[in-house]
Parts: structure tokens; C-alpha cells; sequence
């Protein structure tokens, strides 16, 4: 199943073109989109969401047209989406929240609060459901945004920079909850940070300027750095191999 990109364009205002005609298609288990500050990704992010539209050009998921009027919801339904900054409504506990996402997404009040618990186990977040969500660490409220796109059985999950701030211990619990999910969703993970660049992912792009720079397998992507260059380093190596300028 895959998220397909056709020349798509997109910019905010009359500023130069954010992305420009990107034509990119992912259909791996597990995609890491990475590139420098500015590159796009969170545009593009979005545009998979479909929270915003492209000014050019397409995306689909599995064929769904989200631009059709038809077919948006249940491309929504079956796109979920943690952005960047994960903004709880207030007053909601954790678990409200989790649910008030699957109910905006089309669910039942009643489907979206049975569903909300189970989503919230997921994530190891079931024995802090009842706390307002106000209350949470970055962390944590980042697990309740990916909880949000469980509730409503996503077929895959775009993940915005999610680990950006968090520290080693939550890194971690990061880490093994995306394993976990890859066992029945696909997942996409934007990060600007080479070091992200974990085993779990089989498939890299990079995104500069609104291009992309590279698409393909992990091994094809460390290939590209030098002969020689420790094992430690070979993201990074064939990171700026790529990337053109200061990052
Ligand atoms: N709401 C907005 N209005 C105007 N320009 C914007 C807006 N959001 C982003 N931009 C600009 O669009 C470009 C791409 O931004 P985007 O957030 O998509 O990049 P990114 O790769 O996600 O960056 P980062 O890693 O810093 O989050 C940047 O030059 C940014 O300044």
C-alpha cells in the first residue's frame, strides 16, 4: 500500500515554492524522512494529512483522493497523522482527547471511548487516561497524539519529528512503541537528526529544498558514505554527502 506524491507543489503566500513538483511514493513498512531545518518535511506532512493542500499536483493513499470531496474522510480515516506540535484540547483528559480525535475522524462517541482505551494501553499511557492532558511531559503527550491515531485504525501513520527534545529514556520507549506498531501499520517518522536513523526503518528519503534527494533502502543510503567511515558515522557521512550545504 502506498502514500503517493505526483508533482506535488505547495508555498505559503508568495514565497518561493516550498515543494516543487515532488513526485515521491511510499510503500515501505517503515520510512524515515529526514533532511536539514526548512527542507519541507513538515509541509509534506501535512499535505499526507491532508490538512493542507497542495497548490500543484496530488496525493493518495491507496488511490483515495483526498481532494475529493467523496473520499476525503475516508482518506483521513485511513491516514493518521502526529504533528509536530501536539496541541491537547484543554480541559480534556487523556483519554477524552484520544477519543475526541477518533470521533472527528468519523467514529461513534461510543465506538471512539471503548476504542480510546485500548489506544491508550498502546502507547503504556492506560493508567494515566483520566489525568488532564495539560498535566503530561512532552513525551508523554507526544504517545497520547500517537494514541490519537490508533483510536481510529489507521493504515498509516505519519510521525512529525517525534522524538525532538525527548531524552534517552523516552527516546527509547519511542523506539519500541513504533517497533511494536510496525507489526500491523505502516509507518512514516520525520527528523532532521541523522541519528534517528535506526534499524527499525528499511527505507530513507531525504528531503532538501523540496527535493528529494535520495530514495531507497537503508543499506543503498549508508553506501553512499566513504569507503572507511566508522559504522557510527555512516548516516551522517552519506547525510552530507547529499545535502549540498552547511546543516
Ligand atoms: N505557516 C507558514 N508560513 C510561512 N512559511 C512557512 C510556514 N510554515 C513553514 N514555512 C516555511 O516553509 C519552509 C519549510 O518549512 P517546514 O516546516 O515544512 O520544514 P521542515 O523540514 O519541517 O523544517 P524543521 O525540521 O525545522 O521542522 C521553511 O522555509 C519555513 O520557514
Amino acid at each position: 500500500m502506498s502514500l503517493q506524491f505526483t508533482r506535488c507543489s505547495f508555498q505559503y503566500g508568495r514565497k518561493v515554492p516550498v515543494l516543487d513538483r515532488l513526485d515521491l511514493s511510499i510503500g515501505h513498512r517503515a520510512t524515515v524522512l529526514l533532511g536539514p531545518n526548512g527542507a519541507g518535511k513538515s509541509t509534506l506532512m501535512g499535505i499526507a494529512a491532508s490538512w493542507i493542500n497542495p497548490t500543484e499536483g496530488s496525493v493518495r493513499w491507496r488511490g483515495i483522493d483526498p481532494a475529493k470531496a467523496a473520499s476525503r474522510a475516508s482518506y483521513r480515516k485511513a491516514v493518521g497523522w502526529l504533528p509536530q506540535n501536539v496541541k491537547p484540547m484543554p480541559g480534556l483528559t487523556v483519554r477524552e482527547n484520544v477519543a475526541y480525535v477518533g470521533w472527528l475522524k468519523g467514529m461513534s462517541r461510543s465506538d471512539a471511548w471503548d476504542e480510546s482505551r485500548d489506544a491508550l494501553e498502546r502507547v503504556k499511557l492506560g493508567s494515566l487516561a483520566d489525568r488532564r492532558s495539560h498535566q503530561l511531559s512532552g513525551g508523554q503527550l507526544r504517545r497520547m497524539g500517537i494514541a490519537g491515531t490508533l483510536v481510529h485504525s489507521s493504515e498509516i501513520v505519519l510521525l512529525d519529528e517525534p522524538t525532538a527534545g525527548l531524552d534517552p529514556s523516552q527516546r527509547q520507549i519511542f523506539r519500541d512503541l513504533v517497533t511494536q506498531l510496525l507489526a500491523d501499520i505502516q509507518v512514516v517518522v520525520s527528523t532532521h537528526q541523522t541519528e534517528d536513523l535506526d534499524a527499525m526503518y528499511d527505507h530513507v528519503v531525504i528531503l532538501d529544498q523540496g527535493q528529494v534527494r535520495f530514495e531507497g533502502d537503508t543499506d543503498g543510503f549508508l553506501a553512499l558514505s566513504a569507503p572507511g567511515t566508522p559504522e557510527g558515522r555512516r548516516a551522517e557521512a552519506a547525510y552530507t554527502q547529499l545535502i549540498a550545504r552547511e546543516v
